[in-house]
């Protein structure tokens, strides 16, 4: 018996990023008889940019890796050995030396609706107020029910939900993975179809982060990986990368696998709503990545250039470079 624990996690502190930690360890452990012991996995909180600002949204701050960054440095300085993320947070393209290694099973990826005026977008009535501080779920709802009005709203699960009961907004919308995950289901109102909401790259997928070529650890986490799972965010976030999407860009996409067959939809918008593209094909499973980024290629041609130019003011206009 040793006191050193045999693996560290990096982690948020969120309830959610907790979760996710201590599914990835009871994972590990049940896979493993090594890690039984509940000191042989240590789970490392380590704070990161997202999560110190609470105060504006974090589309108007911008730049990538928000929720990530302090936790790389962690597995770059050995401190820790495994990062775990929520997918829908980490940017396509990862430090040198660090590698997406492993997904776990993918949660249901639709965003969840939360409200006591209406079961659906569509439901709502007529003006009501929607807090999001999602660019991509603001456009959307703008797209469908422009009759709403949108505000930004953040903060955690408790702190929305009573913002909801106190009559601040009628409605607000979150991942139904992160209820899930909580074991809070029961707080949804109802998961939005992914035709009235198509949900982020990855949304719902937890990955694995760790440095390239770390033997010990990939023999310990490739026994808890779900290749489908992979396979499917690979062509999401295949699509973002080439679209070079951040938070701060309204991208969506969706791969569903049918037998040894894909169905990627995705989603591109102006912030604003006034604006849709979207593209849908169909495709071997092998081909995944391509069809990830044909898909993105698509979108870029269909909106121009003049598209990312308004995109680059309004973002410009939101956070003014010092
Ligand atoms: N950006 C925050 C974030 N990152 C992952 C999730 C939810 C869980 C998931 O998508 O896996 C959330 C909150 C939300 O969108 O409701």
């Amino acid at each position: 018996m040793t006191n050193h624990p045999i693996l560290r996690l990096g982690t948020r502190g969120s309830p959610l990023a907790l979760a996710q930690a201590n599914e990835v360890k009871r994972l590990l452990s049940e896979a493993h008889a090594d890690l039984t012991a509940d000191s042989a996995i240590e789970i490392v909180v380590i704070k990161t940019t997202g999560d110190k600002i609470q105060d504006r949204a974090l589309s108007a701050i911008g730049g990538k890796g928000l929720f990530t960054k302090e936790i790389e440095d962690g597995l770059q300085d050995s401190s820790v050995d495994i990062a775990v993320h929520s997918m829908k947070d980490v940017p396509t393209w990862l430090p040198d030396g660090l590698e997406i290694s492993t997904v776990l099973e993918r949660e249901d990826p639709r965003d969840a609706l939360f409200s006591n005026k209406g079961k659906s977008l569509a439901d709502l009535p007529r003006g009501a107020v929607v807090g999001s501080a999602s660019l991509r779920r603001q456009a959307q709802i703008k797209a469908k029910r422009p009759d709403l009005e949108v505000i930004t709203f953040r903060g955690s699960v408790q702190t929305r939900l009573r913002k909801l009961k106190e009559g601040q907004v009628d409605a607000t919308l979150l991942a139904v993975a992160g209820l899930n995950r909580l074991g809070q289901s029961e707080l949804i109102t109802s998961a939005l179809s992914t035709e009235e909401m198509l949900p982020a790259p990855a949304q719902g997928a937890v990955g694995l982060e760790v440095r390239t070529g770390d033997v010990r650890v990939r023999a310990y986490v490739d026994t808890i990986h779900h290749e489908p799972t992979m396979q499917r965010i690979s062509a999401e976030r295949a699509c973002l990368a080439e679209l070079d999407g951040s938070c701060r860009t309204p991208i969506a996409a969706l791969a569903e696998i049918e037998g040894n067959e894909m169905y990627l939809r995705t989603m591109l918008a102006a912030p604003d709503g006034s604006k849709i593209f979207t593209t849908e094909r169909r495709g071997p499973v092998s081909e995944a990545i391509e069809m990830g980024r044909s898909a993105g290629r698509e979108l870029k041609e269909q909106a121009g250039d003049a598209f990312f130019k308004a995109l680059e003011a309004h973002q410009a206009a939101a956070h003014p470079p010092k």
